[in-house]
């Protein structure tokens, strides 16, 4: 939101936050009013969501005719040459599916790579170790972090990589043919619409070894053999996911400050549940404690 809109952490953004919860539940349910309840809320929240940005869109084009400007996203949307023929509507359809695709998505990530590291002494230990050696080399604790620095944290990159792999944010994608595909002697018809399964060769032990076990160190020795179209946590193609960077360096800046200020444990037993998107059953608390 502050990306977005400008906007810091107020009641406001709470709020906006409890819908957004509401909308990702009914994200995979199913799309009928009459028998699911998640989805019947999920439409009501996105009203909710879609009423309250119209408002700031309002707001934000006032202000810019008077010529105060404020560099977010939104600003950038209006600043576009087109930005003025974007209805409304339109504008806030993307801020809420970047909202939707940049949110849920990284947050889940980090707290699954906070579990996994935690059941994964070893890792978080060496994880630890890099990040403190990047911290040592700063000349005061706030000192923020640099392009050069999320380059160095090659451990963390495959704790990122092993957490997308096992934990498969974004169970799969669609895509719809344009022709006749002939796919392991089966025809897909032209189109047809096609639920690509990303789980499915992140899964698959024929390219990953133990694919169930959480083994951050495959990627020191299988990166390169690994083939470019099994690993796809972002999906591929032209459509592949714009946040794929941002979401890394988010996780990497994240659990650089984590393991370098604080300890935690978890605050009780949870679960990763993959249906009807992957998450805690519980969100995963923990008690941290500053170092
Ligand atoms: C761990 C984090 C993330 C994961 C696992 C993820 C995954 C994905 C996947 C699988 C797709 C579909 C790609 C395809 O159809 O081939 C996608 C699309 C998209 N993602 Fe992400 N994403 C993440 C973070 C982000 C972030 C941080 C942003 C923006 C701030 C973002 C914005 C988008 C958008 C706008 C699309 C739609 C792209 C299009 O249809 O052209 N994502 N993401």
């Amino acid at each position: 939101v502050k990306l977005l809109l400008s906007s810091d952490p107020c009641e406001w953004t709470e709020s906006l936050r409890q819908e957004f919860l509401l909308i990702a539940e009914g994200f995979w349910s199913i799309p009928i009013p009459s028998i699911s309840i998640s989805y019947n809320r999920a439409i009501k929240a996105k009203e909710k969501v879609v009423e309250s940005l119209s408002l700031v869109v309002e707001e934000r084009r006032r202000a810019m005719e008077e010529g105060e400007r404020k560099n977010d996203v939104l600003g950038a949307i209006l600043d576009e040459k087109a930005g003025n023929e974007h209805s409304n509507e339109m504008i806030v359809d993307l801020l809420v599916s970047l909202l939707l695709a940049g949110y849920e998505t990284t947050s889940s990530a980090m707290t699954l790579s906070v579990k996994f590291l935690t059941e994964n002494p070893r890792a978080l230990s060496e994880l630890k170790e890099e990040q403190d050696k990047i911290r040592a080399q700063k000349g005061d604790d706030n000192e923020p972090l640099v392009w050069n620095d999320y380059k160095s944290m090659p451990f963390t990159q495959c704790v990122i990589s092993e957490t997308l792999r096992v934990s498969n944010i974004v169970g799969g994608i669609f895509r719809r043919t344009l022709s006749d595909v002939q796919l392991n002697g089966y025809t897909i018809p032209k189109g047809w619409k096609i639920f690509a399964a990303l789980r499915g060769p992140h899964m698959n032990d024929e390219y990953f070894k133990d694919a169930r076990t959480f083994n951050p160190w495959r990627w020191q020795s299988d990166a390169e053999k690994t083939p470019a179209n099994v690993f796809i946590p972002f999906g591929g193609g032209p459509r592949l996911c714009p946040g794929y960077e941002l979401s890394r360096v988010s996780i990497s800046v994240f659990l650089h400050h984590l393991v370098t200020n604080y300890s935690w444990e978890p605050a009780e037993k949870d679960k990763v549940v993959f249906f009807p998107f992957t998450g805690t059953q519980k969100r995963y608390p923990i008690y941290v404690k500053r170092n």
